[in-house]
């Protein structure tokens, strides 16, 4: 008897409803937060009862991303301070990049309230990221562990398999190497992509390098689950099932259907004074702080366009506020036609309002599919590793994107930003037409309204599987 028959056999015999609640305990970071969250609906529209760990200063700004409050609930964790962390530091959002060790440290350090809770809830399964010690807790318990990864596989095949161990002092031509049987000629190593890589050779909490934290997680656990699909990733998908030689279940794009009917009143007035399309929309995630010169050269940027924007962007590194950011005069120049904000704004209803026609974005692997899921044409300017790759798959795997052309320290000047959005929103231009048509091509297969049902209809399938094994 097949696995598919096996299971279809248990679940004709099992009460579906002894083996269908999922905990969640993602990293401490909204973009893994609200993955975590978008599969969370989806497992609940299955009939799944989801139980979510979560730091309890993050659950505000998440509740309103919760479809199922009567199937998901959240568990609020008191999260330890770590010498060196601002007090009350609970997310990637609350410290700078280079304190993300000591915020993993701390996640460690909610182990026991983690456990103490799986205990009393006895969930089937525990989906998870970087808690690299949630598999022993599931052999403890009695829980199936799931890696569920929140970066592209490409990401994860390209350097964080058991092929190429990412270690401290490895040489630029080792780095620029891809792993034995790596999948892939168009997505490879480049010097800003190597110099973010040798990252993962750094501390990433309780003293363990982030390469092995990220592959204990996978070689530990009882499956590895990519937010992707085979139609974006097939090649880099096989590659990581057969380097960890274990189920890898595929979620696709996971995504909440349309999201326009939620947006806010004052976002849609002031992107509807603009024609259909016209509309530069610019964001780089939560975690992003920029250095001041280079936010005021943005800005300069998107008014050298003479396009109408939107630029949400956190206070860049020494301001405090948005408005202690912008250039002399540059208000009283742009009027209004830009709009230039320092906190969170709703990104995917804006993606989907009929003004906006450019997403500038760090290439953030959610922003990626909130980009690929709109109708905007893309500019890309990622900043760390993995949002490197995420660009070299949109840019040369697929053809769907531009990057912005960097000077070699990094710089993006306000010619370069202004010269890639007018090569993708100048209609005439050959450029334009190729990335739009592509990326209508990719959108229809990626979001055809029964590929993601039938995705999530797997995943759950071979979630079960492993209740079999
Ligand atoms: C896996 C990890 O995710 C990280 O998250 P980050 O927040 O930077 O970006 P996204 O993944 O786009 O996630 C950001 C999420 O926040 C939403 N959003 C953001 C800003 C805002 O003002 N309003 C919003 O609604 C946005 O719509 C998206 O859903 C980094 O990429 C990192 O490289 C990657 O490894």
């Amino acid at each position: 008897m097949g696995l598919n028959e096996k299971v279809c056999k248990k679940l004709e015999m099992a009460d579906p409803k002894n083996s269908n609640h999922v905990a969640m305990f993602p990293w401490f970071g909204f973009g893994h937060f609200i993955p975590f969250l978008h599969l969370s609906n989806k497992l609940a529209e299955k009939g799944y009862k989801v139980s979510y760990l979560l730091p309890k200063g993050a659950q505000p700004k998440l509740s309103q991303l919760n479809q199922h409050p009567n199937l998901i609930h959240f568990f609020p964790l008191v999260v330890p301070h770590v010498e060196g962390l601002p007090p009350g530091a609970e997310t990637c959002s609350d410290v700078p990049y280079p304190l993300h060790d000591q915020l993993c440290t701390a996640l460690d350090l909610t182990r026991d309230q983690v456990k103490a809770i799986l205990a009393v809830i006895k969930p089937n399964f525990v989906l998870f990221d970087v808690a690299y010690w949630i598999p022993a807790l599931g052999r403890e318990l009695g829980f199936k562990s799931v890696m569920y990864a929140t970066v592209c596989a490409a990401g994860h095949s390209l350097r964080l398999v058991p092929a190429m161990k990412i270690v401290k002092g490895m040489s630029f031509e080792e780095m620029m190497q891809t792993p034995p049987g790596y999948p892939s000629s168009t997505v490879v190593p480049r010097p800003d992509e190597v110099a973010q890589a040798r990252s993962l050779a750094e501390e990433f909490g309780s003293g363990l390098s982030k390469y092995d934290r990220l592959v204990t997680s996978k070689e530990e656990s009882d499956a590895i689950a990519l937010r992707t699909c085979r139609e974006f990733e097939g090649p880099f998908i096989d590659y990581m099932a057969q380097q960890f030689g274990k189920p890898v279940l595929l979620a696709g794009p996971v995504l909440p259907e349309d999201p326009l009917s939620q947006l806010e009143e004052k976002w849609h007035k002031w992107l509807s004074k603009f024609e259909a399309g016209s509309v530069v929309f610019c964001a780089f995630g939560s975690q992003i702080k920029l250095k001041k010169n280079q936010f005021q050269e943005l800005l300069l940027a998107f008014e050298l366009s003479g396009l109408p924007f939107l630029v949400a962007l956190a206070p860049p590194e020494g301001c405090s506020t948005i408005e202690e950011a912008i250039p002399e005069g540059f208000e009283k120049r742009v009027q209004a036609k830009g709009w230039v904000y320092g906190d969170w704004v709703p990104q995917p209803q804006i993606l989907g309002h009929p003004s906006v026609g450019c997403f500038v974005s760090h290439c953030g692997f959610s922003s990626m599919w909130e980009a690929l899921q709109s109708d905007c044409q893309i500019v890309l300017a990622p900043h760390l590793g993995d949002q490197i790759v995420n660009t070299m798959l949109l840019v040369k795997e697929h053809n769907v994107a531009v990057e912005v052309e960097r000077e070699g320290n990094g710089w993006i000047s306000k010619e370069n930003l202004n010269k890639a959005i007018k090569s993708v929103m100048d209609n005439s231009s050959e450029v334009a037409q190729v990335v739009k048509s592509n990326r209508y091509k990719l959108k229809k297969v990626l979001f055809d309204e029964n590929m993601q049902e039938s995705y999530i209809d797997s995943f759950t399938m071979n979630l079960q599987a492993l209740l079999i094994n």
